[in-house]
């Protein structure tokens, strides 16, 4: 059978968007695995697929390269929401997205009738050791918090957006190996889920920049959970303020993030790329 897919990105964090409105996905962790594939698939960071809800405006489930299935994308979020709006599905500017880490809600910034850009109130950050999750008896936050990683301490600030993140301040992550310590840190027993991988250094108070190794997808262009986790991290090791727009400079673009009380938003883009047809 045949079925349609977008190809879209968030400041080149690209997945295969599927409309699950209209077509149903038996095994999404096996097709995840095939067509990310970027020498024998489509080609991507895996796939997303666009589904009802009874809660909100539509429904998200993302799965890695790897098949496995996180429970929060950012930069998905924002191309869903595209997808949502320009298939006028739901055409308001704000709109609910429900994900395995809760409803998201966002405010869609619309030009000639097409979503480009969206904020996304990102909920909450989870500090709590235990949720996000850690293998510690730790019950205060883990901030700058020696982690042995074979034959080196890193000094590591964990942050759950809905999905567990691991931030390490360095002078410069371009000079970071990621392809050999990532997959370290990704199957690191200190986390019992896995966790995604920020190396961040710090420009000024309003700038940062990142990399990150994501558990499941391996080094990706951006990750909107782990710029948001970014900041926290940022905030509470002292390198910038809550309250304040952080620009995060990821390998495919920007990010603007805001740590507040209230929550973190992620503001970005959201890109269509093309359209196509797969046997699945
Ligand atoms: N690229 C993402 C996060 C994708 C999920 C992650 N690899 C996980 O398994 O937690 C983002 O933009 O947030």
């Amino acid at each position: 059978m045949k079925i349609p897919f977008t190809k879209m990105h968030g400041c080149g964090n690209d997945y295969i968007y599927i409309n699950c409105f209209e077509h149903t996905i038996d095994d999404p962790n096996t097709l995840s695995q095939h067509i990310s594939d970027r020498h024998f698939g489509i080609g991507g960071d895996g796939i997303v697929l666009i589904c009802p809800s009874d809660i909100a405006d539509a429904k998200m489930r993302m799965f890695n390269i790897d098949g496995s299935e996180g429970k929060m994308c950012g930069n998905a979020i924002r191309c869903v929401a595209k997808y949502v709006y320009d298939n006028n599905i739901a055409t308001k500017e704000v709109l609910t997205i429900d994900t395995l880490s809760g409803v998201k809600t966002m405010e869609l910034y619309i030009e000639n009738g097409k979503m480009n850009f969206a904020k996304v109130d990102m909920g909450k950050a989870i500090l709590e050791p235990a949720l996000i999750p850690v293998q510690s008896k730790e019950t205060n936050p883990l901030i700058n918090f020696p982690l042995q990683v074979e034959d080196k301490t890193y000094h590591i600030t964990t942050v759950s957006m809905g999905n567990p993140h691991c931030v390490i301040f360095v002078e410069d992550p371009m000079l970071v190996d990621l392809p050999l310590i990532g997959p370290k840190f990704e199957q690191h027993s200190f986390f019992p889920e896995s966790v995604n991988t920020e190396f961040i250094s710090v420009e000024n108070r309003k700038t940062i920049h990142m990399r990150v190794w994501e558990r499941g997808s391996g080094e990706t262009l951006a990750c909107g959970t782990g710029a948001c986790a970014a900041v926290v991290a940022a905030v509470l090791n002292g390198y910038c303020d809550k309250d304040s727009d952080i620009t995060v400079k990821l390998l495919g673009g920007d990010l603007i993030i805001r740590y507040t009380d209230e929550g973190v938003y992620m503001t970005g883009p959201a890109v269509s790329v093309f359209d196509g047809e797969i046997e699945v």
